[in-house]
């Protein structure tokens, strides 16, 4: 299968490992402690050996509670499948595990002492997503460590969260409010436009990814903070903003080995995350409530539909009014979430732009005829919204590029959960959605590898907010992505006006290339750089 070269296949890590384990006891020299640690290893093993499908986090008969047993990888004993999945592209690692043991349906595997499921195809996907009893979602070290605990994405199912999200849809992003920034998404845009065109009179090629992170910072610091930077004339704030949160990206999309394996915490710490989170988290603290203290003697613009999310969150009363750590963590939540995301969509966008020509071409063409019957001099968030080759376009990139290829944040099962198969996923287990193997195969795309907007603009067309599994890049359920509507009028925005002002050509020094880099979202390796011609 051509795809299965593409994915990247299961490292056989347990070679090169159990020799280690076994090997080189002199029994007759060893200590006690080393009597303790054969006794704990020979505990592990027999543990794995018995655990069958799965590995060792499964044991018991964990994968058996249903009429059907869930299948999956052993793994080594211990650390599970963790070294093969604490590197490179997990998801195309995943992928070709599914595809080549046919368990696509769902695969059961151990990170370490996690017992892990993926489901690669829509219909087990379906159902866990829209399950009710997996609604919760596993925390990590790192995500608590930054408060994270406390805000929309990690905050347990329950009244709590509840009431962020009500808080969230109605004053951040409910289409009026999305509508009210438009202005400020239009002034990013030009400023990104002149930035370009500056850079390609300078430098004869653009890098885009700086301009977008800078865009996407100010739109979101504009909509959720009022705040918006220039990158002259603010230099230092801007520095000291990025460099929080390139570290919180860091942070929170590192592997860190001791989630899995909690005893390795007391001695490893291969990127010192503890010390690193404790030294973020104050620096959070006094930008965020530096923002929080400027607005509450602030009077203007207060609680009305112009505010911002912090006028918002200031003006709530009773049992929704946040204490001020909570809303903390909920403001800087929204940095992280809709920054990085927004930016490397539309870079993936512009990266297939260029290496089609004709694409670009008639996408422009379809804009250029919207602004003309248009009585603005470039078109509304509305109209952009009903231009079916530039929506094709982007979904077309979610496809090949969703930027959570694992839908970035897993699930987690409050009880047990049957499945239609005859499945039974036991309480306590981590659910991830591979979205990548779903948008991948070739028994529910045809031609997968191929960028093809015309595969939705014809009666064909897919809902991509949650709607249709076959292509659910904002996951879906109670914990769809709150951000969607916001992400896709920005993206949508921005491509078309990239594409509308410039026409994008290769450099030839530097070709286009896709590979991937899994961080905390999906992004490209090598960042875009391209060669722009203004077009008026
Ligand atoms: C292209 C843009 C975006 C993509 C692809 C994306 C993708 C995702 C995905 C896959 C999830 C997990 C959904 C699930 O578990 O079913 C998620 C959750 C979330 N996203 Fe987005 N997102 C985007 C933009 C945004 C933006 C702009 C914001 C906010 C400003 C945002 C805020 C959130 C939050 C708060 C959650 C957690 C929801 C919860 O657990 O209740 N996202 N996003």
């Amino acid at each position: 299968m051509e795809l299965m070269k593409l994915a990247s296949k299961e490292s056989s890590y347990w070679m090169i490992a159990l020799p280690a384990v076994f090997g080189s006891q002199n029994l007759h020299d060893v200590s006690v402690l080393g009597y303790i640690l054969l006794a704990l290893v020979s505990l592990s093993v027999l543990t794995w050996a018995l655990a069958g499908g799965g590995g060792g986090a499964w044991k018991n008969g964990r994968n058996r509670m249903g009429r059907v047993m869930i299948p999956g990888p052993r793994g080594i004993p211990v650390f599970g499948s963790l070294f093969t999945l604490s590197h490179g592209l997990a998801h195309r690692t995943l992928a070709a595990m599914a595809w080549s043991r046919a368990n696509t349906e769902i695969m059961a595997f151990s990170l370490g002492s996690t017992p892990v499921v993926v489901a690669s195809e829509p219909n087990t996907a379906r159902e866990i997503l829209m399950s009710p009893y997996f609604a919760d979602r596993p925390i990590k070290q790192s995500a608590k460590s930054l408060m994270f605990s406390r805000a929309i994405g990690f905050a347990p199912n329950g009244a709590y969260w509840r009431t962020l999200r009500r808080i969230a849809s109605t004053h951040l992003f409910a289409p009026r409010r999305i509508l009210a920034h438009e202005a400020g998404r239009q002034l990013d845009c030009a400023e990104m436009v002149k930035a370009l065109s500056a850079e390609q009179n300078g430098a004869g090629s653009v890098v885009l990814r700086k301009h977008l992170q800078l865009a996407a910072l100010n739109n979101i610091m504009g909509s959720v903070f009022g705040r918006r930077y220039d990158p002259l004339s603010q230099k230092e704030d801007l520095d000291e903003l990025t460099s929080m949160v390139r570290e919180g990206f860091e942070l929170l999309g590192a592997f860190n080995w001791s989630d899995h394996l909690p005893w390795l915490g007391y001695f490893y710490d291969s990127i010192r995350l503890k010390q690193r989170c404790s030294d973020l988290v104050p620096r959070i603290r006094t930008l965020v409530k530096s923002i929080i203290d400027e607005h509450r003697v602030s009077t203007s613009e207060k609680k009305t539909d112009m505010g911002d999310f912090v006028d918002v969150l200031l003006s709530l009363d009773g049992d929704e009014k946040l204490q001020e750590d909570d809303m903390i963590a909920v403001l800087w939540e929204m940095i992280f979430r809709g920054t990085d995301t927004t930016a490397l969509l539309t870079e993936w966008t512009m990266a297939e732009l260029v290496l089609n020509p004709s694409i670009q071409t008639k996408l422009r063409d379809e804009i250029v005829t919207a602004v003309s019957n248009s009585a603005y001099a470039e078109v509304a968030d509305a109209d952009l919204a009903k231009l079916p080759y530039l929506n094709a376009v982007v979904k077309e990139t979610l496809r090949l590029h969703p930027p959570g290829p694992l839908l970035s944040w897993a699930r987690l099962s409050t009880s047990d959960v049957r499945l239609s198969n005859g499945m039974v996923i036991p309480k306590g287990t981590t659910a991830m959605v591979n979205m990548w193997a779903i948008t991948h195969d070739q028994r529910v795309w045809s031609d997968p590898l191929k960028f093809d907007p015309e595969r939705f603009t014809g009666n064909d067309d897919v809902d991509v907010r949650g709607g249709d599994l076959r292509l659910a890049p904002f996951g879906a359920g109670r914990r769809v992505c709150p951000g969607k509507n916001m992400g896709l009028a920005t993206v949508t925005r921005w491509v078309a006006e990239l594409v509308r002002r410039f026409e994008w050509c290769q450099d030839q020094t530097e070709p286009v290339d896709l590979g991937e880099v899994l961080k905390l979202s999906c992004e490209m390796e090598h960042p875009l750089r391209a060669v722009v011609r203004e077009m008026f």
